[in-house]
């Protein structure tokens, strides 16, 4: 037995962590103490403020009644109302949505947004639901948390296979339970039910902000870059669109069953024609590669735009780019991200790289409560603005203090949500 136990020990020794909470919870912990807060403060942010798990019931096409399981992380709410994205996937969580809420709140941070974070998933796959279906369920989730969301309270967004569609339906549920047209409750809405123009490719024009000013310091022109993109879905397809017409050569993009590869730099415009709603293309080809294959292929940037856990210190040795911008929340294990540091890969990270989605959600908020709306000009240049200087106000202490950006960037998230709890005497 004794023996048995040594085995297991080494065992789970061996084995990488890949708990995205237990990971971010980590980073969390060093980046308080760097600043000088009290135990407390962890003791206060590890968690959610709240977290609701909801059951609902939706009739499907067959006639038969499913139960789907939904949650809603509300991490923390001293300096606003709670901001984040809705994911319907398979592989939901009820631990990978407290970390999305804490990465919320650490964005909210670092692009100085009066919110904290949160969350929400629902176990399901949309890819095999109908139309009916998928619209039945949306409604059913907005019912189920609407006692905790709303636009003062909570204000979700799509994410992970969530649209600007289900962000209309979710509105319309929220409005007749409210009994008042309340578009404020939701942002990434269709332009037409107050949306904001820009909001839709928002996360990917953040992350080739990033990007652009990442290949800067490291003296890398983006005319000609080849660039690697996991994902071809809001994140991945826009990008590849923006990376595509600034001359980079774009020479492999990916989706859940496969990556397309051509060295001499693929066809964006015709994939783009050919994807689905889901961000699905590589299933049109007979030439593929996998998405494993994907990471190690020769290029100058990588950026992972699908879903956690796709950097590991299993490929980490094996990348070839100097450069890695995380467009998904992430993608990279803490193992694989202290390879990479000491390899002097620059991994600008998720909560600094993907903020541009939540920065533009906050202007259709913005503009949806003042009812004046603001032009795709007037949207770039604020996003602009706010996506270089959190670049480079991040950028400059890790430089200075000789770390990561990953924990410089934790430690200008967290601290403006230390401070607000602090005032309010929580801690
Ligand atoms: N949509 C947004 O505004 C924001 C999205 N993000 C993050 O960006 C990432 C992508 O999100 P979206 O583009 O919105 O999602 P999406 O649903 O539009 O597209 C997801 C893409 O990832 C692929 N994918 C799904 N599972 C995969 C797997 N196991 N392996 C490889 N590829 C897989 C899909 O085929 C699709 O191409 C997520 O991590 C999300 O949290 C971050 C900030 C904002
Ligand atoms: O647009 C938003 O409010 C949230 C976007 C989001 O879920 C994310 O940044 O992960």
């Amino acid at each position: 037995m004794a023996g048995d136990k040594a085995g297991d020990a080494s065992q789970a020794k061996k084995q990488e962590n890949t708990d995205v909470l237990n990971s971010t919870l980590s980073i969390v912990e060093t980046a308080l103490n760097k600043l000088g807060y009290p135990e407390e403060v962890f003791d206060l942010l590890k968690e959610p403020l709240r977290m609701l798990t909801v059951r609902i019931p939706v009739r499907m096409d067959d006639g038969k009644v499913k139960v789907f399981t939904g949650y809603r992380a509300q991490h923390n709410d001293a300096i606003g109302p709670t901001k984040g994205g809705i994911r319907f996937h398979p592989d939901v969580t009820e631990t990978e949505v407290k970390a999305l809420s804490i990465w919320m709140s650490l964005k909210a941070g670092i692009v100085d947004l009066p919110y904290g974070g949160a969350k929400g998933g629902i176990i399901c796959d949309p890819r095999e639901m109908s139309f009916r279906e998928l619209e039945a369920l949306s409604r059913g989730y907005v019912r189920a948390v609407s006692q905790i969301v709303g636009p003062t309270k909570d204000i979700p967004a799509p994410d992970v296979f969530t649209n600007s569609q289900i962000m209309a339906w979710m509105m319309d549920e929220y409005s007749k339970i409210d009994k008042l047209n309340n578009p404020g409750f939701i942002t990434g809405k269709p332009i037409v039910l107050g949306g904001s123009h820009g909001r839709e490719s928002a996360t990917a024009k953040g992350v080739t902000i990033a990007l652009n000013e990442a290949a800067k310091k490291k003296g890398i022109d983006i005319k000609g870059a080849r660039v690697v993109i996991q994902g071809f879905g809001n994140a991945g397809s826009f990008l590849s669109k923006f990376l595509h017409d600034a001359g980079a050569k774009v020479v492999a993009i990916s989706d859940a069953y496969g990556a397309l590869h051509d060295p001499n730099g693929l066809d964006i415009d015709y994939l783009l024609d050919r994807r689905d709603s889901f961000g699905t293309v590589t299933k049109l080809f007979d030439k593929t590669i996998t998405n494993k294959e994907l990471f190690e292929l020769d290029c100058d940037i990588i950026v992972p735009a699908a879903v956690q856990n796709q950097i590991t210190r299993d490929n980490a040795h094996n990348i070839k780019a100097s450069i890695i911008v995380e467009a998904a929340n992430g993608p990279t294990t803490m193992e694989a991200t202290k390879i990479l540091t000491d390899r002097d890969v620059l991994i600008v990270p998720d909560v600094l790289a993907s903020a541009g989605g939540v920065t533009v959600s906050y202007f259709e908020w913005v503009q949806n409560n003042q009812g004046f709306y603001w032009t795709e000009e007037e949207i770039d240049r604020r996003l602009h603005e706010i996506m270089i200087n959190s670049f480079n106000n991040i950028y400059h202490m890790a430089k200075t203090r000789k770390i990561d950006m990953r924990l410089a960037a934790y430690m200008i998230g967290v601290r403006k949500m230390a401070e607000a709890s602090r005032f309010r005497g929580w801690v």
